[in-house]
């Protein structure tokens, strides 16, 4: 079976993503034409998914190059750097965010003249872009060899191409596993507040003809202890020495896995992996009240009601069987080499 390869974000003449919020009922394309612009963008998840964000992030750099009138190098740095801060505050979880900013800043500060400033920019995203298919893809071979045809996979979240440039993570998994001819299925948690299961993971899925069946993330645990699952496989948004960071549901799959003693896969690139921060110096992005309090524009819940809606959780390592890397699987406490 041959998966196509559609992009998330992209250049051609000036910045491109897919829309994610439009999904599943839209694929339509949004230009983006400034960095006010790509801030609202990724703060309304348009674009979002740790590696996507990555891309992101260094395209940032080569929008503000593109859009700055500066005369003259110093001046030039100056503005990618207000840029770089802008973006990197956006949204405070997901390090691809701010790793993608540093490598395509690092690459403008080689520039010496705008022009230069600008192509250094800009090729420095590109790179980065085409990095991220290459990755997943080598993610997804070193994750394929953990599941065994006929495997139920459980997974959290969207952590497929629409999460990435490409391919995906956790759903680069079971497609890297689905074109090497296993027969695999899928659980997609729906992913409370924002949908970001049901909207994405069950279109994606779908969409490459592979079965996926949804559910809403209290269901995992009834699943579990039924049999009907063999692995979950999600991604993350930072893996520090002690804990993962993933959307807000994680933990709880986790838990329940290792009750059960179902291997609890996290795939992700080495961008992802935090070798500086543990746990306590990481902020949770805490986000608007009202994506609890309403759905689609109806109220579900009292006005003015006390609402508390962290966007991720941290899952200890010791509930993780292995980190699927594109340098390979390591199994905590064991981590990638930098
Ligand atoms: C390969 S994507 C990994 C994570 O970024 C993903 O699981 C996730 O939690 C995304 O959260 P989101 O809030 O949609 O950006």
């Amino acid at each position: 079976m041959c998966i196509p390869e559609p992009k998330t974000i992209w250049w051609d003449e000036g910045l491109w993503l897919i829309d994610q919020t439009q999904l599943p009922l839209k694929l339509v394309p949004l230009k983006i034409e400034s960095i006010r612009q790509l801030v609202a963008a990724i703060k309304s998840l348009s674009v979002r998914g740790a590696p996507a964000l990555g891309a992101a992030g260094a395209y940032s750099i080569a929008l503000a190059a593109e859009r700055s009138h500066a005369t003259n190098a110093f001046d030039m740095i100056a503005e990618l750097e207000m840029a770089a801060d802008m973006i990197r505050n956006s949204r405070p979880t997901a390090i691809n965010l701010s790793w993608g900013v540093d490598r395509a800043l690092q690459a403008a500060r080689g520039g010496e003249s705008t022009e230069e400033i600008r192509e250094a920019a800009l090729r420095s995203a590109e790179g980065i872009a085409e990095e991220d298919i290459r990755v997943n893809r080598a993610i997804g071979k070193n994750g394929a060899k953990l599941l065994e045809d006929g495997d139920t996979i459980l997974t959290h979240c969207n952590a497929g191409r629409l999460a990435c440039v490409g391919w995906g993570t956790a759903l680069g998994v079971v497609r890297s596993a689905v074109e090497a001819g296993k027969k695999i299925e899928v659980y997609a948690c729906e992913t409370r507040p924002l949908h970001q299961g049901s909207r994405l993971t069950a279109w994606e899925l779908a969409e490459d003809k592979i079965p996926v069946t949804l559910i809403c993330e209290s269901m995992s645990g009834s699943l579990m202890r039924r049999g009907k699952i063999d692995k979950v496989i999600v991604g993350a948004d930072r893996i520090t020495r002690d804990v993962v960071f993933n959307k807000i549901g994680t933990y709880n799959h986790a838990v329940l896995a290792k009750h059960h003693k179902i291997p609890f896969y996290v795939a992700a690139p080495l961008s992802t992996f935090d070798r500086i921060y543990g746990e306590e110096d990481i902020t949770i992005e805490e986000r608007d009240p009202e994506e609890i309090c309403t759905l689609a524009g109806v109220r579900l819940a009292p006005l003015g009601i006390n609402v508390y809606n962290p966007a991720f959780d941290a899952t200890p390592l010791e509930l993780v069987s292995a980190l699927i890397t594109e340098k390979g699987v390591f199994r905590p406490p064991l981590m990638p080499p930098v």
